[in-house]
């Protein structure tokens, strides 16, 4: 589904700043995988988000989603393929907009539609259907702006935005990171109903090793610019929290 081969990225190159981000990463991820991501500041994890949804280049190296080669598809391509979801619940959504005009923005973006062609009374019912799903009650505020909602209803709604329709692969940095911890429980319980009822490919970075390793079914530690651990199966069941901060210090 996603092959990462030989991804290499410097920054500030030929300068005394120079820093190299991504040491000929590989890495491949099948059809359903939700796959999460640690490791320390620096290590390279958004570098990595960002080659694949394509807000930069990488220099050398090749990027395969599904079989297609998106190493420099232009971002606006690629943007019906690969959902994000960001740490800032303000990111990723139009404040000035309502719930419903975001909904719709985003289910014609994925659609690939004309964000200015009317949808139609089904597709207007699939989007408020969704939203129901999440039993949060925000069916019944499609007319408020999204500006006005809490941080944790912000990040549910990017869920559904981003998941209104499957994308090839979905890319969670770090989505719940700015959110009280009630409210991060509950978005991750959202996503890991989402991912796993849709069997979305899903990458996701978290600083919180608990939930490293308590959703998902595979675990890749990042380290200066490479991967350092990956595990899944039997050996990540019988991985431990302690023993994987001990890996991480
Ligand atoms: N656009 C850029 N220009 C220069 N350096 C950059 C740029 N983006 C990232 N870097 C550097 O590349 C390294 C990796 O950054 P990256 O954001 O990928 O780390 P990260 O693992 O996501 O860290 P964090 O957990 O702190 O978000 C860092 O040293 C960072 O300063």
């Amino acid at each position: 589904m996603l092959r990462i081969e030989s991804v290499h990225k410097v920054f500030n190159k030929n300068t005394p700043d120079e820093f190299i981000a991504l040491k000929s990463l590989n890495l491949s991820v099948s059809e359903g995988e939700f796959v999460t991501v640690i490791g320390g500041n620096g290590a390279g994890k958004s570098t990595v988000f960002n080659i694949i949804s394509g807000s930069i280049l990488c220099d050398s190296g090749v990027v395969e989603l599904d079989g297609t080669d998106i190493t420099y598809m232009p971002v606006y391509k690629r943007a019906s393929y690969v959902g994000r979801i960001f740490q800032d619940p303000m990111k990723g959504t139009a404040p000035s907009l309502t719930v419903g005009e975001n909904l719709i923005i985003a289910y014609m973006k994925s659609m690939k539609k004309n964000n200015l062609s009317i949808p139609s009374s089904k597709e207007k019912n699939y989007i408020k259907e969704r939203l129901a799903d999440l039993k949060l009650g925000l069916e019944d505020r499609l007319n408020t702006k999204i500006g006005l909602l809490s941080g944790g209803q912000r990040q549910a709604v990017a869920l559904v935005m981003a998941t209104l329709v499957k994308p090839k692969l979905l890319l969670l940095d770090e989505h719940t990171a700015a959110l009280d911890p009630v409210s991060a429980e509950a978005v991750m319980e959202l996503t890991e109903k989402i991912v796993t009822e849709n069997n979305i490919t899903t990458l996701m970075i978290t600083h919180n090793i608990t939930s490293a390793l308590d959703y998902g079914s595979r675990t890749i530690m990042m380290d200066l610019g490479e991967i350092i651990i990956d595990v899944c199966g039997e050996e990540r069941k019988k991985l431990t929290v302690q023993e994987l901060v001990s890996q991480y210090k």
